[in-house]
C-alpha cells in the first residue's frame, strides 16, 4: 500500500497535513537516521537534514543509514542518499554544515519550516536552536538518549517550557587538588592528562594564559605554591615545543623530567599531603631514563606500536608518550589548532600514555586505550534500542502537531515522554509544563529587527528605541553575551557605526534605564537595502522583580500574567507568528559540548 493511503487510513482526513508540511531534522546521527525514517513513514512533504559531521568507524553499529564505504562522507548527505530507495514521496534536502552557523543558515533559513526536530548530542546545538524557535515561533521537538536513559520534549513557544526553562545538569568537578596532587582514581589521572597536560601543552592559547587557580582550592600553601610553579614550568616547556625543529626530541624528555620526576618530587615533600596516603613514587618507573634516551632515534620515526598498547608496560606507554610528543608537535608547527578529540589517535594516545604513567607513580590501576577513550570522550555507550525508541516517540508525539489546527490545541495534547525505571513500564508520560517565569530565554519579550549596520550608528540605534518603545529617559543596549554597548556612563560608542559591534545574528538585550518596562531581546538581521530602523511592534511588560537568589520575590507577575503581556503575535498565520514572539573553580571533566550556552551573567564594557 502507498504510504499515503497508509497513513490516511490511520488518520483520516487531516492526514493531508503530513504531505504539506515542510520540516527541519538537526542532527543525522543515532537518533537523527532513526528519526529520518520515521518522517518518511509518516509521509512529511519535505523533509530537511542538517549535520556538521562525516560518518565514523564508530557510528556504524546504530547509524543504520552508514555503511563501512560511507566512512568519511558527509552524514547528512549519506542519509538522505540511502533512504531514496525508500518507498516513499517526501521530498530530502540535506546540507553539510553547522546550525550555528549564521552565514549557512541565517535566521530566515529556519523560517521556511513548520515544524523542527532536534536530534543533537550537544547543549549549545541544543540551546541555540531553542531560541531561534523562540523567535520564529515553530514547534520544536527535542529528543536525546544517554545510555538507557532518553526523553522526547515538545516545545510549543510560548504555551510550554523551552529548553532553556529547567536547568541542565552541571558537568561533573573534582577538585582541583585531587586532580593536581593527589589523584585516586584512574578518572583523576585522565582528567589531568587531557584538561591540564595536553591543553597546556598543545592546546590553543599562549602559553603564558596558563589560569592559576586561587591558593583556597589546595589544602595547604606549600601545596598551592608547588602547582604555581609547576604551571610556569609548564608554560616554559610550551614555549620549548612551539620552537621546537622537526628533528628535535629532545623536549619530550625534558616534558617527561619535569612532569613526572620534577614535580612529583616536591609534592612528595609536603609531607602532610602523604599522612593519611600512599606517597607517588617514581620507583615504579624503572630504568625510565636508559630507555628514554634509547627511544631518540627510534622514535623520530613517530611510529606507535603495532597491535593493542600496553597499558601497564612501562616502555610500552613511554613509547606512546614520545610517539604521540611528537607527531602533537609536528601538526602544531604546521599550523594545525589542537584540542583534545576522542577519535583523534594522537590526542587519545597522548592522554592515554601520560594518564597511565601517572597512575603508575600515584599506584592506581591502570586503563586501556578503549576505556581511557570512554572516560575522556566522557562517553557512555550509545544504545541503539533507546535512540530508536525516542525517535519513535518524537515522530509518534509530533503527530499532534499535523492533526491539530493551533499550537494552543497542539500543545494541549502533546506529551513530554521518558525512559522509566519501573519493571513493568518503558516509557512515562507527563503534560507538557507551563514556560518556567524566570527563564533567561523565553521569558523576554522577543523581537527582529532590520538593520543597515554599516550604514547606521549607535545613537540611531537608541533614539529609534526610545522612541518606539516609549522609555521614560534611557536604555542599556547590551549583548546576549554580555558586552554592553551603551548606557547614561558609557556614551563613547554612541558615533561608532553600527558595524562595528554587531553582525547579521547578534541579540541585544535591551533595559529600560528607569527600571520602569522589562528588559526585551531584538535579533538583528543586516539588510544593506535599509535606510531607516524598523522595530518590531512589541508590548513590553512592567520591570519583573526576578525571582531569585540575588533579588527577592515581591512583585512578581504570575505566569499567566507574563505569557498575557508579553505575546504580540504580528500577521498570524497558521499558528504561527511573524517575527516576534512572547515571549572554587573545579576542573571540568565532561566535554565542552556539555557545557551550556551562559545567559548573559556579567556585563564587561566594550572597549
Ligand atoms: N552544531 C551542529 N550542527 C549540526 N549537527 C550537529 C551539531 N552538533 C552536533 N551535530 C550532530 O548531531 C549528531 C548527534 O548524533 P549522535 O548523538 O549519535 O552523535 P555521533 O557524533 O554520531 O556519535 P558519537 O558522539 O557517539 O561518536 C551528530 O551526527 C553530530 O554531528
Ligand atoms: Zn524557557
Amino acid at each position: 500500500m502507498a504510504v499515503d493511503s497508509y497513513i490516511k487510513r490511520m488518520f483520516g482526513p487531516e492526514a493531508d497535513s503530513f504531505a504539506q508540511s515542510k520540516v527541519l531534522l538537526v542532527g543525522a546521527g543515532g537518533i537523527g537516521c532513526e528519526l529520518l525514517k520515521d518522517l518518511i513513514m509518516m509521509n512529511i512533504g519535505e523533509i530537511h537534514v542538517l549535520d556538521l559531521d562525516t560518518i565514523d568507524l564508530s557510528n556504524l553499529n546504530r547509524q543504520f543509514l552508514f555503511r563501512h564505504k560511507d566512512i568519511k562522507e558527509s552524514k547528512s548527505k549519506t542519509a538522505i542518499k540511502a533512504v531514496e530507495f525508500f518507498n516513499h514521496t517526501s521530498k530530502l534536502v540535506s546540507y553539510h554544515g553547522s546550525v550555528l552557523d549564521k552565514n549557512m543558515f541565517p535566521l530566515s533559513f529556519f523560517q521556511q519550516f513548520n515544524v523542527i526536530y532536534n536530534a543533537l548530542d550537544n547543549l549549545e546545538a541544543r540551546f541555540y536552536v531553542n531560541r531561534i524557535c523562540l523567535y520564529l515561533n515553530i514547534p520544536l521537538y527535542e529528543s536525546g538518549t544517554t545510555g538507557l536513559k532518553g526523553q522526547v520534549q515538545p516545545i510549543y513557544p510560548s504555551l510550554s517550557e523551552c529548553f532553556h526553562c529547567v536547568p541542565k545538569e552541571t558537568p561533573k568537578t573534582f577538585p582541583v587538588c585531587t586532580i593536581r596532587s593527589t589523584p585516586s582514581k584512574p578518572v583523576h589521572c585522565i582528567t589531568w592528562a587531557k584538561d591540564f597536560l595536553f591543553s597546556q601543552l598543545f592546546g590553543e592559547g599562549s602559553p603564558d594564559d596558563i589560569p592559576t587557580p586561587d591558593d583556597s582550592e589546595f589544602t595547604s600553601k606549600r601545596e598551592a605554591e608547588a602547582s604555581a610553579t609547576e604551571i610556569n614550568e609548564l608554560s616554559d616547556l610550551r614555549k620549548l615545543v612551539d620552537s621546537s625543529k622537526a628533528e628535535d626530541h629532545d623536549f619530550t624528555v625534558k616534558v617527561f623530567d619535569k612532569i613526572f620526576v620534577t614535580d612529583i618530587e616536591r609534592l612528595l615533600k609536603i609531607e602532610d599531603l602523604w599522612k593519611s596516603r600512599e606517597k607517588p613514587s617514581i620507583a615504579e618507573l624503572g630504568d625510565y631514563k636508559q630507555y628514554l634516551a634509547t627511544l631518540g632515534d627510534a622514535a623520530k620515526d613517530r611510529t606507535y606500536e603495532s597491535g593493542t598498547l600496553e597499558q601497564s608496560n612501562v616502555k610500552s606507554v613511554i613509547k606512546t608518550y614520545v610517539a604521540s610528543c611528537l607527531r602533537l608537535a609536528d601538526r602544531l608547527r604546521s599550523g594545525e589548532k589542537l584540542e583534545f578529540d576522542k577519535d583523534d589517535i594522537d590526542t587519545l594516545r597522548f592522554v592515554m600514555a601520560t594518564s597511565n604513567i601517572r597512575s603508575l607513580i600515584f599506584h592506581i590501576p591502570t586503563k586501556s586505550e578503549f576505556d581511557v577513550k570512554q572516560i575522556a570522550g566522557n562517553i557512555i555507550p550509545a544504545v541503539a534500542t533507546m535512540n530508536a525508541i525516542m525517535a519513535g516517540f518524537s515522530a509518534l508525539s509530533s503527530v499532534n502537531y499535523y492533526l491539530e489546527k493551533t499550537n494552543k490545541e497542539r500543545a494541549a495534547k502533546s506529551k513530554m515522554l521518558f525512559d522509566s525505571s519501573a519493571t513493568d513500564k518503558v516509557v512515562n508520560s507527563s503534560k507538557l509544563a507551563k514556560p518556567n517565569p524566570s527563564c533567561s530565554a523565553c521569558s523576554i519579550v522577543k523581537g527582529i529587527v532590520k538593520l543597515n549596520l554599516k550604514q547606521l550608528k549607535l545613537s540611531d540605534l537608541r533614539d529609534s528605541l526610545i522612541e518606539k518603545y516609549n522609555y521614560d529617559d534611557d536604555v542599556e543596549i547590551m549583548t546576549l553575551d554580555a558586552r554592553l554597548l551603551y548606557d547614561f556612563d558609557l556614551e563613547e560608542n554612541l558615533e561608532k557605526t553600527l558595524s562595528d559591534f554587531l553582525e547579521d545574528g547578534t541579540i541585544l538585550l535591551i533595559s529600560d534605564s528607569d527600571e520602569r518596562l522589562d528588559m526585551i531581546e531584538l535579533y538583528i538581521i543586516d539588510s544593506p537595502s535599509t535606510s531607516t530602523i524598523e522595530l518590531p511592534n512589541l508590548r513590553i511588560p512592567p520591570k519583573r522583580i526576578k525571582k531569585s537568589e540575588d533579588d527577592n520575590e515581591e512583585g512578581a507577575l504570575n505566569e499567566d500574567e507574563l505569557i498575557e503581556n508579553g505575546v504580540v503575535v504580528e500577521d498570524e498565520k497558521d499558528g504561527r507568528s511573524n517575527g516576534s514572539t512572547h515571549n572554587g573553580s573545579s576542573v571540568i571533566v565532561l566535554e565542552e559540548d556539555d557545557i551550556g550556552e551562559a545567559p548573559a551573567a556579567k556585563r564587561q564594557k566594550l572597549k
